[in-house]
């Protein structure tokens, strides 16, 4: 279980990115980030695993408030979160099999990292995780022959590797077209509830954020302005998250052709296609 409490972060410069931020996600629960460009969602994501320091406030992983722990502690929680992000994230050199088993870094002596010999049950993990995502056939190409929904699958091996206790969703789908969005949203889900995680995905793309996770919680100027399951999210609460003005606009975007480049981000209220 994840808990924020009254989490706060105030940069060197400007209005506070996160105001007293508290929710709790319990295990198995995908919980999606929403809100407008500039409401702090990358900065609560990176908060919980201390990329970014909070100024106030409590964030506790099961019993652990991660925000009072020093540098060793901190490596060893970081081992329990596993990220998936937009760009992947993989080295493009490398094997599909090694940028899996990358994920155990963290868990294998120095020695063994730095000629990359891991433990046999770490490799039969490992296939059973590519076989997990899809792609088992794939473990021994380059990441750079891969797609971009393949590339993705990758990472979310990778961070189940680490046999994390939450996971951190960044964008995992703002690179990818709309049915692989779809695949990888569908696919991060259902990992979640077999392994009983919480997450948090940050995600622009509120449609399919509505037709994938248990939650929403809606930022607007770092403050929390709706916290409830995806079918409470109306027309009137979009208005209230993204701001009226900025909300019709971007209504108006969705009626434009597929052929913008921001047509991943317009927002459409349920009934997206699957
Ligand atoms: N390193 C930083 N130093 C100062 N201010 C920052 C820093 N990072 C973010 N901010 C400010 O904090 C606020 C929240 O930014 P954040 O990136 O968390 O928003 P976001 O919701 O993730 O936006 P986006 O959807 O565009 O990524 C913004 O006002 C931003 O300008």
């Amino acid at each position: 279980m994840l808990t924020l409490n009254q989490l706060t972060k105030v940069y060197s410069v400007g209005d506070p990115a996160l105001r007293d931020v508290t929710f709790r996600v319990p295990r198995g629960q995908v919980v999606g980030l929403i809100g407008p460009s500039g409401a702090g969602k990358s900065t609560l994501i990176r908060c919980i695993n201390r990329l970014v320091e909070p100024s106030s406030g409590a964030i506790y992983l099961d019993e652990t408030d991660l925000t009072c722990l020093g540098s060793r502690e901190l490596r060893r929680a970081r081992r329990r979160i596993g990220m998936i992000f937009q760009e992947y994230a993989l080295v493009e050199r490398l094997t599909v099999m090694e940028n899996v088993l990358s994920g155990r870094l963290g868990y294998v002596p120095f020695w063994r990292s730095f000629t990359r010999r891991f433990p046999g049950h770490d490799i039969e993990n490992a296939y059973r995780l590519l076989d997990r995502v899809g792609l088992l056939a794939h473990a021994d190409k380059r990441a750079d022959a891969l797609s971009g929904g393949q590339r993705q699958r990758v990472g979310i091996a990778r961070a189940l590797a680490q046999e994390p206790e939450l996971l951190l969703v960044d964008e995992p789908t703002a690179s990818l077209d709309p049915k692989t969005s779809r695949q990888i949203m569908r696919l991060i889900t259902e990992i979640c509830a077999e392994r009983q995680l919480p997450a948090i995905v940050n995600i622009h793309d509120v449609p399919l954020a509505q037709q994938f996770v248990d939650r929403l919680v809606g930022l607007r100027a770092g403050q929390m302005v709706f916290d409830d399951t995806p079918d409470r999210l109306d027309e009137t609460m979009l208005s209230e998250i993204y701001g009226a003005e900025d909300w019709t606009a971007m209504d108006q975007e969705d009626d434009e052709p597929e052929s913008s480049s921001d047509a991943q981000i317009s927002l459409r209220l349920p009934g997206a296609a699957t």
